[in-house]
Order: C-alpha cells, then structure tokens, then sequence
C-alpha cells in the first residue's frame, strides 16, 4: 500500500533542506532535514517527526558532491524510512519570479523557460533551485512539480516601492524592486493571524536574519516594504553579501582597480558582508565567540544597518505595532535581538532582558508599546500547503 505524500525542497548556494509531508488533510510534517555544505565536507541533519531517532552525521563527499548527488541522498534516507510514503506532488521553493509570477505555479516547460532567464538575478540559489526541479522531475515523473516565489509575496507592493529611479523603459524591461524571502513572511504573517490577529492587522516589521538576511514591512499582513531590491543582494549585510551599497564602488572596481563585472559579481555576493568585514567567517555563532576587534564591527554594521532599516520601515508604515524576529540569527541570537532593540524606547520597543535570554515567544516588557516576537519560521509548509491546493484543485 502506498501513502501520498509531499515532498518540499529549498535548495540555497550550499545547502539543501527537504521535507515530507502526510497529505491526508492540511499537510503535517512527517521528516525534515538539510545537507549542507555540498561540494565541501558535507553534514547530514534529519528529524522524522518522532517516528525514528533524528540523524546528524557528516557525509562522504561524494554523497553530496553537487546538489544533485545531495537531492539523491536525501531521497534514500527518505525512502529508507518510510518505504510505503509516495510523492505526489514536489514543491521548490524558487528565490526569483521575477514580474511574472505572483502565486506558486505548476511547472511546465515555460514556466521553466523563465525560471532560467532569470537565473542570472539569483546567481547564488535560481541555478540550484532549477537542478533541484530537474531532478524531482527525474526522480518523480508522475508527480506535479510546483514553485513557489520568493518574490511573490511583495509583488502587490505599493508602487512607490516597486521602481527605482531609472528612466521608464527599465521598469518595462523588469528592473524593478521584487524583495525576498516572501514565503518566510507569508509564514510569519499567517502565524501572527493565528496567534495575535489584532497585531496581524496593524503595523509590523519583520526581520530574517539568517545566512541571507531582509526586513519587511507587513501592513494587515501584506508586504508594503522591504530591504531587497531587484536582488537578493540589496539591503542588509549578509553572511557573504554586501547589502546595500553605493552603486559608485562598482565603477570604481572596475575602472580603478581593473575588476572584471565577473569578479565584482563574486566579491558582492560570496566575499563581503559578515565575511568580508570580519575576515573570519560568515557564521553569527563563530563572530560572537570570535571577540576580535574585526568580528566585533561586522557585527556592529550589522545591527546598525537592521536598525536604520527598522526606522525607514516604521517610517513607511507610520509607526509600529510589532516587531518580529525570525531566521537563524533572528531566532536564536540573543545578543543581536538586543543590540537592535536597545534604546529604542522612542519607536516604543522596550525588550525585557529575561525572557529575550529565555528565548521566549513575546520578547518585550509588559509596557512595551510595541511587542516584539521571535517567531520560528516555516518556508517548507509553505510550500507544501501551495503543493497540496494543486493536488486537491486536480481532484
Ligand atoms: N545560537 C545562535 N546564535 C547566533 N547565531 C546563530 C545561532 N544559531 C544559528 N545562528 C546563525 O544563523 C545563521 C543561519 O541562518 P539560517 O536561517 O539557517 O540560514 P539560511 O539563510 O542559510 O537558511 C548563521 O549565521 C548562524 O550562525
Ligand atoms: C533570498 C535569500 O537570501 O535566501 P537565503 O536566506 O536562503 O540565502
Ligand atoms: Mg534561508
């Protein structure tokens, strides 16, 4: 007997994270698991839902040679443990959608067409995303293969927030600002609906802070506002992305220090930010036990940049009703939670050191205008709701 299932995939530059879930009525998650560092000393982490022991262990290299090899590993495991489950559908977490695709899409051959043209404004996760669908595609023929847009949450953004500043034949062209992580926030905004609908329906700004990190702006839960642009290298500094930046430094690389675009396009993405500054490592973890001057101010810039973006944000929104951490760092990093919200008493965040050491949900003072939460967040039930409407819209 056979057991339909879903399977989700969110392949980032280095990592895979995969997911299964039982169908059966809403999705409810049945494994969960990443490999990261593909290519390099690959390491397995794999939960099943309590029905057999979580699995860590480092893999051999040619276990997770490329993201392929990656996706077939993670397929074994899957199998190993639940030999009767049987995808019927895949969903992929896709970072660009470009201006085309507001909602996730089943899909077929155009839809992949332009899931590769715009995999050059992606360069770090569009590529790997694309293989993880030609492998599902391989490995499931029968299933349906659904993505779901990283962008599609902001694309009813306000206008004002869609443009840049370039004459109007570029807006036409798609040279406009898209932002990211949108299944992130369209996550945090269902969990605020569920657990705080009057927070939901006012003004809140949402930071993920993880290796890629952006806030946005949620306005009765709908992104009005966000820090990435056309990239997802806009806004604030990442683990190995410069966020924003003067667009002058490009032509100073180029014509001064004799950088090719090819070599400025490597340094913006996989050679700056919290790596850049510090010299040392990408990783909040390895910069907060560091305690070297170097280490220090990456992350100083980047708490002052979350702050200055967190004053743009409530600027748009016209004030502040939460503030809601989320992301590897937003989760678990009590000190970044703290260096952002301290002496912000004037845009009524008032953190209580207690229960943010205690990592709990509500992270403020009782008197706090404002609450601040931590809220894990969900990318890959996401996806799999998105996977199981297409399922139940075929029936
Ligand atoms: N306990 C912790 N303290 C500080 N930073 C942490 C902690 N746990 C995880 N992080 C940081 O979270 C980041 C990874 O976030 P994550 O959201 O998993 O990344 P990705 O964007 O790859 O999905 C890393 O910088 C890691 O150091
Ligand atoms: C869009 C983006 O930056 O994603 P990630 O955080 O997975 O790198
Ligand atoms: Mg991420």
């Amino acid at each position: 007997m056979t057991h339909p299932v879903v399977l989700t995939l969110n392949a980032g530059s280095s990592s895979l994270k995969f997911g299964l879930y039982a169908i059966d009525g809403a999705p409810v998650e049945m494994a969960m698991g990443l490999i990261e560092a593909i290519g390099r000393q690959p390491r397995l982490k794999a939960e099943f839902g309590g029905a057999a022991p979580a699995v860590t262990r480092d893999l051999a290299a040619a276990e997770a040679a490329d993201h392929a090899s990656a996706l077939d590993t993670a397929l074994g495991l899957l199998r190993a443990q639940f030999p009767q489950a049987q995808a019927t559908a895949v969903g992929h977490r896709v970072v660009h959608g470009g201006p085309g695709f507001d909602a996730p899409v089943v899909v077929d051959d155009a839809v992949m067409a332009e899931l590769k043209r715009l995999s050059p404004f992606a360069p770090l996760h569009q590529p790997h995303n694309i293989a993880g669908i030609e492998a599902a595609q391989a490995a499931f023929p029968d299933a349906l293969q659904v993505a779901c847009f990283d962008t599609a949450f902001h694309r009813r953004h306000p206008k004002v927030n869609d443009v840049f500043a370039l004459p109007r034949e570029y807006y036409d062209k798609g040279v406009r600002r898209y932002g990211f992580h949108g299944l992130s926030y369209d996550y945090i905004s269902g969990e605020l609906g569920r657990i705080a609908p009057l927070l939901h329906d006012g003004r809140v700004i949402v930071a993920h802070l993880g290796n890629g990190a952006s806030m946005c702006a949620l306005q009765n839960g709908r992104s009005i506002a966000s820090t990435m642009g056309f990239t997802a290298l806009d806004g604030l500094p990442m683990g190995t992305r410069t966020g924003q930046i003067d667009p002058g430094v490009i032509f100073y690389l180029v014509q001064q220090e004799g950088l090719s675009i090819d070599e400025v396009r490597q340094l913006f993405y996989t050679k700056s930010g919290l790596l850049g500054l510090s010299g040392l490592s990408n990783d909040m973890r390895t910069l907060e036990a560091a305690g070297t001057q170097e280490a220090n101010e990456a992350i100083d810039y980047f708490v002052f940049r979350i702050r200055r973006e967190l004053g743009g944000l409530a600027a748009a929104l016209g004030g502040l009703d939460a503030l809601v951490f989320c992301g590897g760092i937003g989760e678990n990093s009590r000190l970044i939670r703290e260096r952002v919200c301290e002496g912000m008493g004037w845009l009524g965040i008032e953190l209580d050191r207690g229960r943010n050491t205690e990592n709990a949900t509500v992270i403020s003072t009782d008197l706090s205008r404002a609450r601040i939460l931590v809220i894990p967040t969900n990318e890959e039930l996401v996806i799999a709701r998105a996977a199981k409407g297409f399922l139940d819209a075929a029936v």
